[in-house]
C-alpha cells in the first residue's frame, strides 16, 4: 500500500483520476451516466439554493419575532415548511441518485477490470511478473484492487467532487450574502478612520485560516497512521487466511506456537498503531470540538457591538450568524476531507499502476508462435525462467498420432514448463509450437472448483453438456465410484478430497471429455502403483481410440510401461547456452 508521504504530485494524481474516470462517461452507459451526473450536480446546486432561502428566511422570521408581528410569524412558519419540504426532497433524491451513480460506475469499472484481468490469461502473466521481480508491472493483490479499490475510487470520486462543488458554490453564495450583511464599518487606526467593507467575511476567513492551519498541523500525522493501520490490518488478515489454508500442514508440523507468535506479532502491530491513531485523533477531536463550539458564538461576539449600537435588527444578526456558520463550515470542508483526499489519491495511484500492469501484460510478447496442427511439433523452441535464465534452447521435437511419450528429467529441470510452453501460456518461451487444438492438459495440481461435484467434474465446460450416465461412468472409470451418487452435492472439494482423489477427479475429466491429445504432468503421483497402472491403461486406450497421442511426465515404472518413446532433460555444463538439453529416445 502506498504511503501518502510518497505519493505523486496533486496535478499528476488529478490527471490519473481523470484518465481512470473518463472511460465510463464515454462507455455504452454514457447517456445514463452523464444524465445522472448532471441531475446530481443540479441537486447539489439546489441544496445551496435552499440554504440561501433558509438564510433569508432567518432574517424575516427573527425580525417578525423582534417586532412581535404574529401575522408575519405564522406566514413565515408556513414558508419554512416549503423550504423544509424542498430541502428534504432534494436531500433524499441527492442521496439516492448519488448512490445509484456510484454503483453503476463501480459495476462498469469492475466488469471492465475483470474482463481485462481474465482475458488472454493476463492474471497468470501478472503473477509470473511478480516472480520475475518486475515490480513496476506486478501490482500486489489484484483481488484487492478489483474488489476494494474500485469501490473506494468511485465512492470517493463522486462524494469528494460533489462535496467540493457544494463547498465552492456555498462559499461564493454565502460570502456574497455575508458581504452584503456586513455593510461598511469605520475602523480607527493611528488617528485616521478607515472604512472597511465585508468585515464579517474577513473575520470568517481569518477564523477559518487560523483553524485550518491548526487542524492541518494537528491532523497531518493522522494520514500516515491511517494508512499504516490499513496495511497492518491487511497483514494480520492475510496471515489468518494462510493459517486457515494451510491448517493441516501446520497441524502436522506442530507449528501452532510459531503461528500463534506470528499472529500475536501482527496483531500487536495493529494494536500499537491503533493506540497511536486514537491519541492523534484525540488531539484533533479536542481542537475541532473547541473550534466548533467557539464558532457558534464567535459571530455573535463580533456582530454584537453593531447590533447593540442599533446598526441592524435581530433578523439581520441571525442571518449574519447563519451565513458565518455556512462560510466557516465550507472553508473547513477542505480540512475535514484532508485524509479522505489522501486515501483517494493513493487509491487512484494503485489503480493506475494496476491498469498499467494489465496493459503491459495484456498480450503475450509474441515471441512464441503458437498454432494448431494435426500433431505436435516444435521448432527453435527456447524456454527461459521468469528471471531470464535459459532452461532449454533451440529445441525441435515432434509427436505423431499413436505416440506415447514419457518425459523425464531431474526435479526443477523444466518438465512442467515445457508443457506450459506446449499449451502456449508460458510467456518466456520463443520459437514455434504447433499442437492439435483439442489437446488436454492435466496439471500437477489440478484445479477443483468449489460447488456441485458435476460442475467440478465437467470444468470448464458446463455440466449440462454431459448426461448423468456419462458423468457417473467417468467417475467410476477413474476409480471414484464412491462419488458417483454425489453429483449434486455442493462442497469445498479442494479441501474435502484427498490429494489422490483430486488427481482421480482430474483423470475422470479426461475420461469424460475423451480428448485425442493428452499431456499429463505427474497425473497419478499420489496413487498406488496398481491404481496408477489401471488409470494409465484407460487414458492410453482413450487417446488411441481417438486417434491421438499422449505425453506424460511420470517417475514410476507402472506409468512408464504405457509409453513407447522417452524424452529426457539432460543437464548441460555451464556456458552451454541453456541449463538442459532434451534427448529423445
Ligand atoms: N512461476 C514461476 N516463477 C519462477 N520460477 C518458476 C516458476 N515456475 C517454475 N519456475 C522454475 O522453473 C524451473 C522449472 O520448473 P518446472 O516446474 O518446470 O520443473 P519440473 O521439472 O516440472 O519440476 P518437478 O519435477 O519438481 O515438478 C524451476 O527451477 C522452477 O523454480
Amino acid at each position: 500500500m502506498n504511503d501518502p508521504a510518497h505519493s505523486t504530485s496533486m496535478l499528476v494524481t488529478l490527471r490519473r483520476i481523470g484518465a481512470l474516470a473518463a472511460p465510463y462517461f464515454r462507455s455504452e452507459d454514457r447517456w445514463k451516466a452523464r444524465g445522472l451526473l448532471l441531475v446530481i450536480i443540479a441537486l447539489n446546486l439546489g441544496t445551496v439554493y435552499m440554504a440561501v432561502l433558509n438564510n433569508q428566511w432567518f432574517g424575516r422570521f427573527y425580525n417578525a419575532l423582534e417586532n412581535r408581528d404574529q401575522a408575519v410569524f405564522w406566514r413565515e412558519l408556513g414558508f419554512f415548511c416549503w423550504i423544509a419540504f424542498g430541502a428534504i426532497t432534494i436531500g433524499i433524491l441527492k442521496f439516492y441518485l448519488t448512490q445509484l451513480l456510484q454503483i453503476r460506475w463501480r459495476a462498469w469499472m469492475t466488469r471492465s477490470y475483470l474482463t481485462r484481468w481474465i482475458a488472454d490469461r493476463t492474471f497468470y502473466r501478472l503473477e509470473l511478473a511478480r516472480y520475475a521481480g518486475d515490480n513496476n508491472h506486478s501490482p500486489d493483490n489484484p483481488d484487492q484492487r478489483i474488489q476494494e479499490d474500485l469501490q473506494m475510487f468511485t465512492d470517493y470520486t463522486v462524494t469528494l467532487s460533489m462535496g467540493l462543488l457544494n463547498a465552492v458554490v456555498t462559499l461564493v453564495s454565502f460570502i456574497g450574502i455575508l458581504w452584503g450583511l456586513s455593510g461598511v464599518v469605520d475602523f480607527q487606526l493611528g488617528g485616521s478612520t478607515y472604512q472597511v467593507a465585508g468585515s464579517m467575511v474577513w473575520l470568517a476567513l481569518a477564523y477559518c485560516v487560523v483553524g485550518t492551519v491548526i487542524t492541518h498541523y494537528i491532523g497531518r500525522p493522522l494520514i500516515g497512521t491511517n494508512f499504516r493501520q490499513q496495511r497492518f490490518e491487511a497483514d494480520f488478515r492475510h496471515h489468518l487466511v494462510r493459517v486457515r489454508e494451510y491448517s493441516e500442514a501446520i497441524a502436522l508440523d506442530r507449528g501452532e506456537r510459531v503461528e500463534h507468535a506470528q499472529l500475536e506479532q501482527r496483531f500487536g502491530a495493529v494494536l500499537r498503531n491503533y493506540l497511536t491513531l486514537i491519541k492523534q485523533q484525540k488531539n484533533l477531536v479536542s481542537f475541532t470540538l473547541s473550534f466548533g463550539q467557539a464558532a457558534a458564538v464567535f459571530p455573535f461576539i463580533i456582530a454584537a457591538p453593531r447590533f447593540f449600537g442599533g446598526a441592524f435588527p435581530l433578523g439581520q444578526l441571525m442571518q449574519i450568524v447563519t451565513a458565518f456558520d455556512k462560510v466557516q463550515t465550507q472553508l473547513s470542508w477542505f480540512i475535514d476531507n484532508y485524509d479522505r483526499v489522501a486515501i483517494w489519491r493513493a487509491t487512484a495511484d494503485r489503480l493506475t499502476s494496476f491498469d498499467d500492469a494489465m496493459r503491459a501484460h495484456a498480450t503475450p510478447d509474441g515471441a512464441l508462435v503458437h498454432d494448431s496442427a494435426s500433431s505436435l511439433h516444435t521448432q527453435d523452441l527456447d524456454i527461459a525462467l521468469p528471471n531470464g535464465t535459459p532452461l532449454l534452447a533451440k529445441t525441435a521435437l515432434s509427436v505423431n498420432p499413436g505416440d506415447h511419450v514419457l518425459l523425464q528429467g531431474p526435479s526443477g529441470s523444466g518438465k512442467s514448463t515445457l508443457f506450459r510452453s506446449f499449451a502456449g501460456i508460458w510467456p518466456f518461451a520463443h520459437g514455434k509450437v504447433s499442437i492439435p487444438e483439442n489437446a488436454m492438459f492435466i496439471p500437477q495440481r489440478p484445479y477443483v472448483p468449489d460447488g456441485k461435484l458435476r460442475d467440478a467434474l465437467a470444468y470448464p465446460q458446463p455440466a449440462g453438456d454431459y448426461t448423468d450416465a456419462q458423468l457417473k461412468q467417468a467417475l467410476e472409470d477413474a476409480l471414484l465410484p464412491r462419488l458417483a451418487d454425489r453429483l449434486d452435492d455442493a462442497d469445498a472439494w479442494s479441501q474435502k478430497l484427498s490429494g489422490g482423489e483430486q488427481q482421480r477427479l482430474a483423470i475422470a475429466r479426461v475420461l469424460l471429455k475423451k480428448p485425442a491429445w493428452l499431456f499429463a504432468d505427474e497425473a497419478t503421483s499420489a496413487l498406488d502403483a496398481q491404481a496408477e497402472e489401471t488409470l494409465y491403461k484407460r487414458l492410453a486406450e482413450g487417446v488411441r481410440a481417438a486417434g491421438g497421442a499422449m505425453v506424460s511426465i511420470a517417475h514410476r515404472a507402472s506409468a512408464a510401461a504405457f509409453h513407447d518413446k522417452r524424452w529426457t532433460l539432460v543437464p548441460q555444463p555451464e556456458g552451454a547456452g541453456a541449463r538442459y538439453r532434451l534427448e529423445a529416445a
